[in-house]
């Protein structure tokens, strides 16, 4: 069975491969030309590797022609929030016309294919109180250019499935991290700033954002084992949330990483990391989920922590 993920070089994408190796998949992958290929450079005697820019239709056409994947896990996109505020455009241009390149090469060349789209729980926006743990159902409210792309990348899913029966899927992943995680999100950035400050590369100052902000951390390889899942027991047109429904405050999430250093570290907040706007609770109910799969999160939340600042110590 030959599986295509895209962004193969990306957190997610990385600990997929791995994944689908272990299930005795044939894995390629996408990556930019500019890409550094660190998380994968292990794998690289056992992927077939694309050089495909995924914004550009026509060569996105010729992969898919020459590969003819049975299974396509679509994760590339533009994903840090605050980037999507600063440059909107880019945002929705690079997030839709990548998906839409893949549903027309499928389409055309391989419309016995399976896609996993990947989207997000930031596509709910703004949750009330008595919305919490929130399900599929719930009204979509985005605060984000990027809530609005990931939006329109699950409908795309839903209408290339109505229109061309293509097998679509569509995951509403929540927070998620684990060694690899890219440093400018929380949990990467709060473990990455604590194993500077041991090896005293920088002044024992972690600087924060906003930690009252409230989320659904699940561990990446859990997220990744949902992602085979999705494709081999969801419903096409169909959209699930993938989360552990346990939330959490950021400033738990700081506490859990201080408490696994023995340096002083003194905490302050920084400005320049607070957003326009900030959804207060996300907090996922995964049942339609699991009752499709059977899949529960199993790494503790704190393993994943603990996993996630020792790769920091080992790479910096
Ligand atoms: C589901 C969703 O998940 C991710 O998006 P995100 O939630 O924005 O992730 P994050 O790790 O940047 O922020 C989490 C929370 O943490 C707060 N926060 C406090 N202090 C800092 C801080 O210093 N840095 C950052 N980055 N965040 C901070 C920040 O304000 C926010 O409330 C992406 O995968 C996205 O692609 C996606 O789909």
């Amino acid at each position: 069975m030959k599986a295509l993920i895209t962004g193969i070089n990306g957190f997610a994408g990385s600990h997929l491969a791995e994944h689908l190796l272990g299930g005795g998949f044939e894995v390629s992958g996408t990556i930019r030309s500019s890409s550094s290929l660190r998380h994968v450079v292990q794998l690289r005697d056992m992927v077939r590797l694309y050089e495909c820019e995924l914004t550009d239709h026509a060569a996105v056409e010729a992969m898919i022609a020459e590969l003819r994947p049975d299974l396509i896990f679509h994760l590339a996109a533009q994903s840090f929030i605050p980037d999507s505020w600063a440059a909107p455009m880019e945002t929705i241009h690079n997030n839709l016309s990548c998906q839409v390149h893949l549903l027309e090469a499928m389409r055309k060349h391989c419309p016995s294919g399976k896609i996993l789209i990947a989207c997000s729980s930031e596509e709910y926006g703004q949750v009330e109180a008595d919305e919490v743990p929130i399900k599929e159902t719930n009204p979509l409210r985005p605060l984000s250019p990027y809530a609005v792309s990931k939006i329109a990348q699950n409908f795309l899913g839903y209408q290339y499935f109505k229109n061309y029966g293509l097998h679509a899927v569509c995951v509403r992943t929540f927070n998620h991290t684990g060694p690899r995680r890219g440093e400018q999100f929380v949990t990467s950035n709060f473990a990455k700033q604590i194993a500077e400050i041991e090896k005293g590369l920088k002044p024992p100052v972690l600087y924060v954002g906003n930690l009252e902000a409230r989320r659904d951390f699940t561990d990446v390889r859990d997220v990744v084992r949902a992602y085979g899942l999705a494709l081999d027991k969801c419903e096409p047109g169909e959209v699930y949330n993938i989360a552990s429904g346990v939330g959490r405050e950021v400033r738990e999430v700081l506490n859990i990483l201080l408490g696994f250093s023995t340096t002083q570290i003194d905490i302050q907040q920084d400005t320049s990391r607070l957003r326009p706007s900030d959804v207060k609770v996300v907090v996922g109910d995964y049942s339609k989920f699991h009752a499709r799969t059977g899949w529960h999160p199993e790494i503790p939340f704190e393993s994943t922590l603990l996993d996630l600042l020792n790769y920091w110590r080992g790479t910096i």
